[in-house]
């Protein structure tokens, strides 16, 4: 296992005891924000205030696309977000040298419930919008677990989750967007209109104009979700099992967690009305439940013990969709070591968890070293078939568990993302987050021959996290035809804005 020796008493103290000025400070001050972002949405709500003041943000935009345009155009552009209130893991160095365009758009503007599909605005997170459509017995068809997550981080980036299997990535369950260019005009596109743009703006990362709004898609909710917990204590099984379900399709989300190499437990879960009697109810969103990935490995140490095969439950949809949320799936337990201690949960799990944004805003240098040095935070894009394979490697390159395990589908659409044949190719994300124990484990290195083995494979990596490819190997993993295309015909396009590796590469983040 890689270890860093603190260098000082103080970096010690700082990296050790971090805990303290997260419970002291960071959680008040997250739960002082959730408080104030609620009753600033709810006024919004009441006063129907979104969707006119929409027309005129948009415009303000445009305005600040056009000062650009008419001055000396000596820097380029990307939005006024800060990049700590991202989730991007790292901060994005270009944000000080690009001029900023401010682009407060954070309202949800309209549930049609006729075409089933919602429209928002792109600084709308998951949490909020998970909330609003719930309350109209609906809900997005793919949810990125994480609250925090913003509707177009999600289109800019990339959005994975446990329904993906039927619906694909968040871009496709996207039907329209809204995008002020670098000449400063508005447009619209969707795959009838513009579909040369739409196809492109997924991935693009900022990179094509601004987002303004989306329309996307939602499904009839219910309140609860049936879960049942397969254990397996042999890798083998297990992929040959969660390959099975992804295919099939006849479970409505299905996810995996990896405790070992050869053991983990396959998740398969549905929509359903009301709790049964074949299992228990689980509200594992309440403030004093324990983390979610505990109580799965709870499961799986009965089995191992010889005490039960499957295991049934009964969830709160919202509970379910934000599973990973409370425990930022178990990065939070690096920062606080005992969080889900029973006693903590009781008395602070309802602060819990600290915003991800003053996390990051408070990182200690020493902290940001550490992890640098001796931890990982990757999300790999396998096709199912290549996951034994894929394990094997990451075990050797990482050893890192436990790793989240999340079929998703890809249409053969046009754009980055290419599938080699067919209508449609079967995917896992294979998420690996915490510290690893492989012997011999170089972050750039080990990092780099696990890139060179999903490039191998057809696969992809996900942005938010390090690239350590060159610019010509990322240009091999991600296809840029119709990317080039399109900066080569939008006015202004190149001029404006730099490729995607100029916003995703390690040199460009700290
Ligand atoms: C466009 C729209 C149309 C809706 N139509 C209906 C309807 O026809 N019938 C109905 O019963 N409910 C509707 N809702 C749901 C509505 O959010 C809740 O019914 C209402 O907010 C409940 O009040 P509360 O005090 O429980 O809200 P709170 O718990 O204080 O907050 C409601 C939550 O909803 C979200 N929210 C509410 N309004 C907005 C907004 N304008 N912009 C962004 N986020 C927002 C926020 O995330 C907030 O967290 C609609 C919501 C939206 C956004
Ligand atoms: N379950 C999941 O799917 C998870 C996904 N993620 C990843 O997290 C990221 C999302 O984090 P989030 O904090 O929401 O997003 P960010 O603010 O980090 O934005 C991500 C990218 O999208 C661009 N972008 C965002 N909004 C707009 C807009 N309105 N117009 C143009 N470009 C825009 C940003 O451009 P700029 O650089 O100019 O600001 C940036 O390059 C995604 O990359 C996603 O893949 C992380 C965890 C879980
Ligand atoms: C499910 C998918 C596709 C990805 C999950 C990624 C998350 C595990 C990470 C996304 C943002 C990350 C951050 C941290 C931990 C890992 C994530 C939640 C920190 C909280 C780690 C501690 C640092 O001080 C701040 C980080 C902010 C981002």
């Amino acid at each position: 296992m890689v270890t860093v020796e603190p260098e000082t008493f103080l970096e010690y103290i700082i990296i050790e005891y971090r805990w303290l000025l997260v419970i002291t400070t960071l959680m008040p001050l997250s739960f002082l924000w959730k408080i104030w972002s609620a009753c600033r949405n709810y006024v919004v709500f009441t006063m129907n205030s979104a969707p006119k003041a929409h027309e005129s943000k948009v415009k303000d935009v445009q305005k600040q696309v056009k000062n650009w345009l008419s001055g000396d155009r000596s820097t380029q552009l990307c939005t006024g977000r800060p990049t700590w209130q991202t989730m991007s893991f790292r901060q994005g160095i270009y944000k000080k040298m690009f001029t900023n365009i401010q682009i407060n758009l954070v309202d949800v503007l309209e549930v049609d419930t006729k075409n089933m599909t919602v429209r928002c605005e792109p600084l709308v997170t998951m949490g909020q919008l998970s909330q609003t459509l719930d309350r109209l017995g609906l809900a997005l068809a793919v949810v990125p677990e994480l609250d925090q997550l913003t509707v177009g981080g999600l289109v800019m980036g990339t959005g994975v989750e446990t329904s993906s299997h039927i619906y694909g990535l968040f871009q496709h369950i996207c039907v329209q967007y809204e995008l002020v260019l670098a000449d400063g005009s508005v447009v619209t596109c969707s795959k009838d209109e513009n579909p040369d743009l739409f196809y492109a703006v997924p991935w693009s990362y900022g990179t094509l104009g601004f987002l303004t709004s989306v329309v996307i898609k939602v499904v009839p909710a219910k309140k609860y979700v049936r879960i049942e917990y397969h254990p397996y204590t042999n890798l083998s099984d297990l992929a040959k099992r969660f390959q099975e379900e992804s295919v099939k399709k006849t479970h409505q989300f299905i996810e995996a967690l990896l405790y070992t190499k050869d053991s983990g437990m396959v998740m398969t879960a549905d929509m359903v009305d009301a709790v049964g009697k074949d299992g228990k109810f689980n509200p594992i969103g309440k403030w004093y439940a324990e983390w979610f990935f505990k109580q799965v490995e709870k499961y799986l140490n009965d089995y191992r013990r010889g005490r039960k095969t499957t295991v049934v439950e009964y969830i709160p949809l919202r509970d379910y969709y934000h599973r990973h949320t409370r425990s930022f799936f178990w990065e939070l337990q690096d920062i606080i070591p005992f969080g889900n201690n029973v006693i903590f949960r009781y008395l602070f799990g309802w602060l819990m968890p600290p915003e991800v944004s003053l996390l990051k805003l408070t990182q200690p240098e020493a902290v940001t070293k550490l992890y640098n040095k001796a931890h990982v935070i990757q999300d790999m894009l396998v096709p199912i078939e290549a996951l034994e394979e894929a394990i094997d490697v990451f075990h050797r390159e990482f050893e890192v568990y436990p790793i989240w395990l999340c079929p998703f589908k890809v249409f053969n659409n046009p754009g980055q993302l290419k599938v080699h044949s067919g209508d449609w190719q079967m995917f896992v994300d294979i998420g690996v987050y915490g510290v690893p124990k492989a012997k011999g484990f170089e972050t750039e290195s080990s990092t780099r021959r696990i890139e060179q083995f999903v490039t191998q494979k057809r696969g992809f990596q996900m942005l938010y996290a390090d690239t350590y490819t060159t610019r010509e190997e990322f240009r091999r993993m991600f296809d840029h035809t119709l990317y080039d295309k399109m900066r080569s015909t939008l006015p202004h396009c190149k001029e404006a804005f730099p490729e995607i590796y100029g916003k995703v590469n390690r040199l460009v983040r700290k």
